[in-house]
C-alpha cells in the first residue's frame, strides 16, 4: 500500500485538525496515523497524518498545491508532503568502532529498515571486509586536519552519484564543517555516546567513569555545526555500578548506542520526526 504523509506546522488557532481532515476526506482519503502537537508556550501547532494514497482522488503532484490553496493559505502553515515511495537511500559514515555498522547492517538485512544502504564511507580501511561482506560499496576517504576539505568534497560528490537522502554517523570520528551539513539539514544523524548535554565530545565514557555516573546513555541527534548540540532525536540509559571497569561501561554503552541509533534511525524514515527551534517533536 502506498502511503503519503503530511507534516504542517502553523500558529495554533480552532479548526485546524478539522480542515485537514476535512480535505483528506474531501479527496477519498483514508487516514492510517494522525498525531499533534500545541506548544502552548510558543503558540505553535504541529500536525502529522499519513493516508492510503491507492484511492485517493488527487495524483502525487496536485496534492501539494491543492492542499496549500485550500487549508494552507488560511492557517499560514508551513507544510510537508512526503510519500513512502521509493525507498529512501542512506548513507553510512564509520571510522574504527563496528558495533554500530553492524547492528544496522544486521537490521537491514533481517528487513527490519525500510531503505536502501548504496554505500559506506570510512576514513580508515578497517571495516572494509565487513561492509563488503554485506554487499554493499566502502569507500575510503581519508581524513586530517590539513585535507578536510577536499575530503568533504570528495565525500559529497560520492552521496550525490549515488543519490543518498539522508547520513548516518556510525561512530564516525571526525567533526563536518558547516558547509557539507547545509547540503543535509537536519538529515545527518548521529550517535554521540553519552545522554546528553553531559559528556560531550571525545571520549564520554571515560569522562563518565572519572565521574563516578550511576547512570551512562547514549543520544541520537541530527548534526549542526556545534558539536553534540543538534535537535535531539533518541536518547536511552543504562544503570552502571562502582565496580564496573572503564571497559564494562563501553559495553554497556555500546548496546545503549545501538538501539538508540536504530530507533532514530527508524523515527526518521517513518518521517515522524518534527526538527523546531533545535528540538524534535516526534509524532507517534
Ligand atoms: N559538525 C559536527 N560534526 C560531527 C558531530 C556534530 O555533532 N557536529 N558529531 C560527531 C561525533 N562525535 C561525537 O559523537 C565526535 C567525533 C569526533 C570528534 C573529534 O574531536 N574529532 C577530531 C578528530 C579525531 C580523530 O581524528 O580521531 C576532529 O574532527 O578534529 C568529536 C566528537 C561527528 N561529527
Amino acid at each position: 500500500m502506498k502511503k503519503a504523509i503530511l507534516i504542517v506546522q502553523c500558529s495554533d488557532q480552532k479548526g485546524i485538525v478539522a480542515e485537514v481532515s476535512r480535505f483528506l476526506y474531501s479527496y477519498n482519503g483514508n487516514i492510517l496515523e494522525v498525531d499533534q502537537h500545541v506548544d502552548v508556550e510558543m503558540g505553535m501547532f504541529f500536525m502529522r497524518a499519513a493516508w492510503e494514497l491507492d484511492s485517493f482522488f488527487l495524483g502525487k503532484d496536485e496534492i501539494l498545491p491543492r492542499f496549500e490553496e485550500e487549508v494552507g493559505k488560511r492557517f499560514k502553515m508551513e507544510i510537508k508532503l512526503h510519500f513512502d515511495f521509493p525507498r529512501p537511500r542512506m548513507a553510512i559514515f564509520v571510522s574504527k568502532l563496528s558495533h554500530c555498522l553492524f547492528d544496522i547492517l544486521g537490521r537491514h538485512h533481517a528487513g527490519q529498515l525500510e531503505v536502501d544502504i548504496p554505500v559506506v564511507v570510512s576514513n580508515h580501511s578497517d571495516l572494509k571486509p565487513i561492509v563488503e561482506a554485506f554487499g554493499i560499496p566502502f569507500f575510503i576517504i581519508p581524513v586530517s586536519s590539513s585535507n578536510k576539505e577536499s575530503a568533504e568534497a570528495l565525500q559529497l560528490q560520492l552521496l550525490e552519484e549515488h543519490r543518498v537522502d539522508f547520513v548516518v554517523l556510525a561512530r564516525y570520528m571526525q567533526i563536518l564543517s558547516g558547509d557539507f551539513i547545509r547540503h543535509f539539514p537536519n538529515r545527518i544523524i548521529n550517535i554521540h555516546h553519552s545522554f546528553l548535554p553531559a559528556f560531550v565530545g571525545a571520549r564520554p565514557y571515560h569522562a563518565a567513569f572519572e565521574r563516578g555516573v550511576k547512570i551512562i546513555g547514549a543520544t541520537a541527534h541530527y548534526v549542526t555545526e556545534e558539536l553534540d548540540a543538534g535537535p535531539i532525536i533518541e536518547q536511552e540509559v543504562a544503570r552502571v555500578r562502582h565496580h564496573n571497569t572503564i571497559a564494562e561501561l563501553v559495553q554497556i554503552g555500546q548496546d545503549v548506542e545501538k538501539v538508540t541509533l536504530s530507533k532514530a534511525i527508524k523515527y526518521h524514515l517513518d518521517r515522524k520526526v518534527l526538527a523546531f527551534r533545535n528540538k524534535t517533536i516526534i509524532f507517534y
